[in-house]
C-alpha cells in the first residue's frame, strides 16, 4: 500500500519565522506560502533531495492544528505523508482493518492538488498519517 514518504510536516506558531530559519539558517529552498482555507492551514514546503518538509500554521478559527499548537506552543512534528497509488482502495482496506479515517472518509484535495486522507494518530502509535494519491 505505502509508497514514498511525500513529506514530513511540522506545525509552527510563526510560519514566516520558521521559513526564514529553514532558508537562512539551514540554507534550504523554501516555497512561497500557500493558504489552504479548506484545510485551516497556511503551508510552505522545504524542498529536499529525497522528500519535503511541510511547515504549517493555523489559518482561521477552526484550524485542526490549533489544539496541537496549544499543547506544543513552540511547534512540533505534526504528521507524516505517505504516497499511495489508489487512495480509495487504501481507504477501504484500512477501514476494513478497523483503522479510523478522519473526516467523512472522502478524500480532499491537498496542497499538491492531489487527493489526501488522514488516519487517526491513536491508531498508528501516536502519529498522524496523511495519505496522498500520486
Ligand atoms: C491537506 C493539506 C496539507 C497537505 O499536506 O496537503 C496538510 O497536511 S493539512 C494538515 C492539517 N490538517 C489535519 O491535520 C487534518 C487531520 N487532523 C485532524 O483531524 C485533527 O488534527 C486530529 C483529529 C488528528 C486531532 O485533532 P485535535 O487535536 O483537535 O483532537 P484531540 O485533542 O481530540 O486529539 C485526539 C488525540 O490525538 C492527539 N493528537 C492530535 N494531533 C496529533 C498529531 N498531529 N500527532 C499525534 N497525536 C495527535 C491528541 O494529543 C489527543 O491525544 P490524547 O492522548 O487523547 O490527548
Ligand atoms: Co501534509
Amino acid at each position: 500500500m505505502l509508497g514514498r514518504v511525500n513529506h514530513i510536516a511540522i506545525a509552527v506558531p510563526d510560519l514566516k519565522a520558521a521559513s526564514a530559519s529553514y532558508r537562512d539558517t539551514l540554507g534550504a529552498v523554501v516555497s512561497e506560502p500557500q493558504s489552504l482555507p479548506e484545510h485551516g492551514v497556511t503551508v510552505v514546503f522545504v524542498e529536499l533531495p529525497n522528500t519535503k518538509v511541510e511547515l504549517l500554521q493555523p489559518l482561521g478559527e477552526a484550524s485542526p492544528i490549533a489544539a496541537f499548537l496549544e499543547k506544543n506552543p513552540s511547534g512540533g512534528m505534526h504528521h507524516i505523508c505517505y504516497e499511495v497509488d489508489d487512495i480509495l482502495a487504501a481507504r477501504d482496506q484500512l477501514t476494513a482493518s478497523g483503522a479510523r479515517v478522519l473526516g467523512n472518509g472522502e478524500p480532499k484535495i491537498g496542497a499538491h492538488g492531489k487527493p489526501v486522507l488522514f488516519l487517526h494518530p491513536k491508531d498508528f502509535f501516536g502519529t498522524l498519517i496523511e495519505l496522498e494519491q500520486v
